[in-house]
């Protein structure tokens, strides 16, 4: 795409140029990033966005794409749930028990932790889990509702809010471990992966410029961390990858690894993925953590 000669009208091809992106899948920020770069104003670009991609779309949905593509710009961070300081020591103090610092990073902000939970608990996490699995679905963010997703080929299962004295106690932990409300908690997720099972490389957070995103978010603002803990360990395969940085988290049972991403952008560096499991099966809880009181 070129800039048109000024004074910058919304032309034909310019028109049908916004439409290709937005098919192709791009966010409405990336669309607008792209024009911004290509010597759009401002002002044209966010009317080009709105008059072209309303006949598309729907007035709605387009309008708090837009909203979001703006707050969501790199450079404006929200604040994140950010493990208690050790002081110096190998630990932190989550209240019923002693969480290990194993490993700390800045970009991707990312934690390992060890002795989260007990072996007990893990095992009572993974009986309570298994009569309801089913074939994981991700939050489709066309429509804001749930999908079966290829790159994710395991069984999974979300546990309520306090569902059970051990989710009351765990979810209690992660809250004073990483200061962060406990209502604003999406209820627990336990993923099982058999072998040749894995999740491809994707970020958690949600996509500002997708249709659905604005039903998503309703329910207490973007996610902005994850904490992803090891309940058995495969035998071969199914570490947590973060591909920009080249790292690898091995599952080992009762660690867990967290990582926040101040935006919803890939400069956070908070790309991940579940890598194949090649022997043995893999059991995880996944807790999600949002801006505000998850509803
Ligand atoms: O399986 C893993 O290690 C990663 C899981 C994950 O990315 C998720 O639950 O969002
Ligand atoms: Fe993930």
């Amino acid at each position: 795409m070129t800039q048109s000669t000024s004074p910058q009208n919304i032309t034909p091809q310019l028109r049908q140029w916004i439409i290709d992106q937005a098919e192709a899948g791009h966010g409405a920020d990336i669309i607008l990033q792209s024009m911004r770069d290509a010597g759009w104003h401002e002002e044209t670009a966010m009317d080009a966005m709105e008059t072209t991609l309303s006949e598309h779309l729907g007035p709605r949905a387009v309008q708090a794409a837009l909203q979001a593509a703006q707050q969501g710009r790199p450079g404006e961070a929200v604040p994140v749930p950010e493990p208690l300081p050790s002081n110096g020591r190998s630990f932190i103090d989550a209240g019923d028990r002693r969480v290990q610092v194993l490993c700390s990073m800045r970009q991707p902000r990312l934690v390992v932790l060890g002795n989260l939970l007990s072996a007990e608990e893990c095992e009572e996490l993974i009986a309570t889990a298994e009569p309801r699995l089913q074939r994981s679905l991700t939050v489709a963010v066309q429509t804001g509702g749930q999908e079966v997703n290829v790159d994710r080929t395991s069984d999974g299962m979300f546990f309520n809010r306090g569902e059970t004295p051990l989710i009351q106690r765990i979810e209690a932990r992660i809250a004073r471990l990483l200061n962060w409300p406990e209502v604003n908690g999406e209820g627990l997720q336990v993923l099982h992966y058999r072998p040749g099972a894995e999740y491809k490389p994707h970020y958690d957070y949600f996509d500002v410029g997708a249709a659905g995103t604005p039903t998503i978010l309703k329910r207490g603002g973007q996610r902005v961390a994850t904490l992803v803990m090891y309940l058995n360990e495969p035998e071969r395969g199914g570490g947590t990858t973060f591909p920009d940085v080249h790292f690898e988290v091995a599952p080992q049972r009762g660690n867990a690894v967290f990582f926040s991403y101040d935006r919803p952008d890939p400069s956070t560096r908070s790309l991940h993925g579940g890598a194949p499991v090649l022997a043995g099966e893999k059991w995880i809880a996944t807790k999600w953590l949002r801006e505000r009181e998850f509803v």
